[in-house]
């Protein structure tokens, strides 16, 4: 269990991240998304143990991170720049780690050789940036982490190495429990691998929820009647939006499904279908006024 208790963090005087509260469950995915400064990436280093922050806790397991030896050893942090030592080769590099982390698993070091297919002698600064990036994951998986923190990992990798290395990140999270907590400009870039989300603005939380949950609490009706509309038809629904395009009406809907459905049907409408939205949709009509601050992690 990772818990952070009111945590800030400032750069000389300014505030990269203003009391933050977030607790995230063993072997659970937690997207951090935000837009070009929002303090992810402070956020996450603070997390990793690297970074101390000035007011607030950040524990995991009831431990202190900040510094901590023996958390550092069970859980990896990619930055968004992988840094290796100079001149290494990924064999090289290997070894260090086997020496660094106790849970090293050669195994499955060699095992991983088929997914990122990379000549083990080559020398790792040699290689391009989203080869760098594969050799990052394929040291952190192979140290078995309980906990990895990822920090913008996608950028630079090609859409197969994407899907690979998803599959990996949820493959260990459904088998060992470990527990991810990955950073992003794009919902939909984690928006099918984080089970929660928060959204970080200018160093606060703005919004923070299960997807699952959300997902369930916000529904697309389209509706038609051929007289006019009933008297009465709004009343008891909490509508975040609405809209006419000739004589259908669309509405997004907070609320259970059931409940809204069995409402329509007493109206008897002409048409009526539940429409399919988007998690986009769901966070814009959720935020009402603050969504102009996701747009940029939709887009
Ligand atoms: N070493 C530093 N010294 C001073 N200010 C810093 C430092 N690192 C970050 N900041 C400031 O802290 C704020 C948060 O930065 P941070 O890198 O955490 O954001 P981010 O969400 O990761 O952004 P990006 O998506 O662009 O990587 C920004 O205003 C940034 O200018």
């Amino acid at each position: 269990m990772i818990e952070c208790k009111q945590v800030t963090k400032l750069y000389e005087k300014k505030e990269a991240v203003h009391d933050l509260n977030i607790a995230i469950a063993t072997g659970s995915i937690f997207g951090l998304l935000g837009s070009n400064g929002a303090g992810k990436t402070t956020f996450l280093k603070m997390l990793a143990g690297i970074l101390e922050q000035d007011a607030g806790d950040i524990q995991i397991d009831q431990q202190p991170v900040f510094e901590n030896t023996q958390l550092k050893n069970r859980c990896v942090f990619i930055p968004d720049t992988p840094y290796f030592l100079s001149n290494y080769t990924i064999l090289q590099m290997a070894h260090f780690y086997s020496r660094m982390y106790s849970d090293w698993n050669e195994a499955r070091f060699t095992q991983l050789q088929e997914v990122f297919q990379l000549p083990i002698h080559s020398k790792i600064h040699r290689l391009s940036k989203g080869m760098q990036r594969q050799v990052a994951f394929w040291l952190a998986l192979s140290t078995m982490p309980d906990v990895l923190i990822l920090d913008e990992p996608f950028d630079g990798l090609d859409p197969v190495m994407r899907q690979n290395v998803r599959q990996l990140l949820i493959q260990d999270v459904a088998e060992r429990e470990m527990t991810i907590v990955i950073s992003s400009h794009n919902l939909r870039e984690i928006e099918d691998l984080a089970d929660h989300v928060a959204i970080l603005h200018q160093g606060r939380i703005i919004l923070e929820k299960e997807l699952d949950d959300l997902k369930a609490d916000v529904h697309k009706v389209q509706f038609a009647f051929k007289d006019k509309i009933p008297t009465g038809l709004y009343r008891g629904l909490h509508i975040l939006h609405k809209e006419k395009r000739g004589s259908v009406v669309i509405c997004i809907i907070k609320g259970n499904e059931e409940g809204i459905t069995d409402h329509f049907h007493l109206y008897q409408p002409d048409i009526f279908d539940m429409l399919p939205l988007t998690l986009e949709e769901i966070f814009i009509y959720e935020m009402g006024d603050v969504g102009y601050a996701i747009q940029n992690v939709l887009d």
